[in-house]
Formats: structure tokens, sequence, C-alpha cells
């Protein structure tokens, strides 16, 4: 496996690769590797000749005053779990290497006005610009995104059509620990008492489940969802909703593919989940 950290070296090694008529998969993280992430570059390695994973803690996608200091870095880690799982090159630029003087941003106009858009008004701004130029740098074929960022994945999918981006974006699956929290890098950042307040997100996901098939009704999924998170004292919902699985505008009625989504704070950590609704 190689690492390379700067864009002359990885587009020679694709380059070449491409010459050789190889296929090539790319999975951006922001680092701090989990089972999560592990997943994807699975998917990743069953689909191409060669695996490429980005770790770049992306500075434009954080607002003013996210955790961009806080959040854990490990990249010796990282790189164990990638060769474990198979990955051809890991990149992993620094900062000055993705932006230097840089001034031109991919903006999307629709789908990122609500939901974590809402709470964080200029991150899918950064998401884009970062995924542009990543695609731009390594020219997969393939790339793997995680369904636990739900409003991301169907962002990137707009993105990739509307910028006519020849690439062929994969979701995947939330990978969850045994008992139910989703996989994330930040769930490092909760104590005892707090990792165990965070099940109420997922308990909440399950209780949705279970109701969202006996009526239409998106208040009637969403109201027992609620009570399930405000009964957790250390859990305050940042958002929950029902909205268009495309669109992601919100839906009183459940017709077409949905997306139930929700952020809450467990103390000052901001968590995800979601699942999806109505789709084969
Ligand atoms: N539990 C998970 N299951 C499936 N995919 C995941 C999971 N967690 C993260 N991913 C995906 O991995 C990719 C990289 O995500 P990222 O590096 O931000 O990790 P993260 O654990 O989601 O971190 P964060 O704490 O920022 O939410 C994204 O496409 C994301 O959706
Ligand atoms: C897609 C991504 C790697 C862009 O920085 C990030 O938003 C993430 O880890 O989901
Ligand atoms: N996985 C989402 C990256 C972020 O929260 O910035």
């Amino acid at each position: 496996m190689k690492v390379a950290a700067t864009v002359l070296e990885t587009r020679d090694m694709i380059r070449k690769w491409k010459q050789e008529g190889l296929t090539i998969g790319l999975v951006p993280t922001m680092g701090f590797l989990h089972e999560g992430h592990a997943s994807l570059i699975q998917k990743c390695r069953e689909e191409n000749d060669k695996v490429i994973v980005s770790v770049f803690l992306n500075p434009t996608q954080f607002g003013e005053n996210e955790d961009l200091a806080a959040y854990p870095r490990d990249f010796e880690r990282d790189m164990m779990l990638c060769e474990k799982m198979g990955a051809d090159l890991i990149f992993h630029p620094e900062p000055e290497e993705m932006y230097q003087d840089s001034c031109t941003f991919v903006n999307i106009t629709a789908l990122s006005d609500n939901l974590c858009g809402k709470t964080r008004p200029t991150h899918f701004k950064g998401v884009c610009t970062v995924v542009s130029k990543l695609f731009n740098i390594v020219t997969p074929d393939n790339a793997y995104f995680g369904q636990k960022d739900a409003q991301q994945l169907a962002i990137i999918k707009k993105m990739v059509k509307d910028l006519n981006f020849d690439i062929r974006i994969v979701g995947c699956p939330i990978v969850r620990e045994e008992d139910g929290l989703a996989k994330s890098s930040r769930n490092t950042y909760l104590n005892e008492e707090e990792r165990s307040a965070a099940l109420c997100l997922s308990k909440a996901v399950r209780e949705g489940q279970r109701i969202i098939s006996m009526g239409a009704d998106s208040e009637k999924v969403l109201g027992p969802m609620r009570e399930i998170i405000e009964k957790e004292p250390l859990a305050k919902i940042d958002y929950i909703n029902v909205v268009d699985a495309l669109t992601m505008h919100p839906v009183e009625r459940i017709e077409n593919p949905v997306l139930v989504a929700m952020a809450v704070y467990i103390g000052r950590t901001r968590l995800i989940d979601n699942f999806i609704y109505g789709e084969e």
C-alpha cells in the first residue's frame, strides 16, 4: 500500500493504473477510521482493481464554532486499517496542498437548506468543494459514501449529475455498534454516561421503522420517535424530520421514498442517525 501526500504523486500513480486499463475506486474519509469506513473500503475492494482511500480532515466543511480542532486523528491506525482492508493507496494531503490560495468553491443551492444544512449553513459547500477536488485528483470510476450521512449522499449524487462527473456513486448501509449506536468518529467524544444516553438515537430509529409502515402521516412517526429522545435527560434534539429522499423537502404524508433523519446533541456532541423508507 502506498501513501501519497501530494496531488502530483497521486495523479502519477493513477495515470499508470489507468494506462494498464485498471478500474479505480475512491473512499473519501476524514480519518480516525472505524468499521463504518471499513465497510466502504471492502465494497470498493470488491468492485474495483485499485482502491484509493482519502484521509483528509477538510477544514472548509467546519463552521467557525465547530469541532475541527478537537476532531480525533490517528493516521498510524488509519494506515493499518486501510492495509488490512486491501487499499492500494492512501491520499493524505495537508490542507495547504488541497487549498493553497484557493478561492473557488462548489455550492449546491438545493437539498442543503434543511436538516444538517440548517444547523451547518456552510457545511455542504465545503463538502461539495472538497469532494469535487478529490474527484478531479483521483478520477475514480466509482466512489463510496455511507448512508449514515444521508443528506451528504443525496447531495453528492445530485452534484455528480449536475456537474457531469463520470463517476458512479455507491451508497453503503449504516454500520452500527452491537447495541445499535451508529459508528462515528465523534462517538469518541462521549463519556460513559453520554455513551449510554446516545442509544436514544438508534432506539428512535427502530421505533420509527416499526411504526412507519402502519400509516402515511409523518407526524405519527415523528411523535413517538421524539418522545424516546426527549425522555433522555442528556439529549437535545437539533432536528428530526421526514423528508422526500430525493429533494430533502419535508413531507407531511409518506408517499414517495422518504428519509427519516435526525441530529441530536448528547451533551456537547452532535450525533446523526436516519433510515430510508419506501426504496426497494
Ligand atoms: N457507521 C457508518 N456506517 C456507514 N458509513 C459510515 C459510517 N460512519 C461513517 N460512514 C461514512 O464514511 C465516510 C467518511 O465519514 P467520516 O470520515 O466523516 O466518518 P464519521 O465517523 O461519519 O465521522 P463523523 O464523526 O464526522 O460523523 C462517509 O461517507 C460516511 O457516511
Ligand atoms: C465526504 C467527506 C470525506 C468530505 O470531506 C466527509 O464529509 C465525510 O467524511 O463524510
Ligand atoms: N461525515 C460528516 C462530516 C462532518 O460532519 O463534517
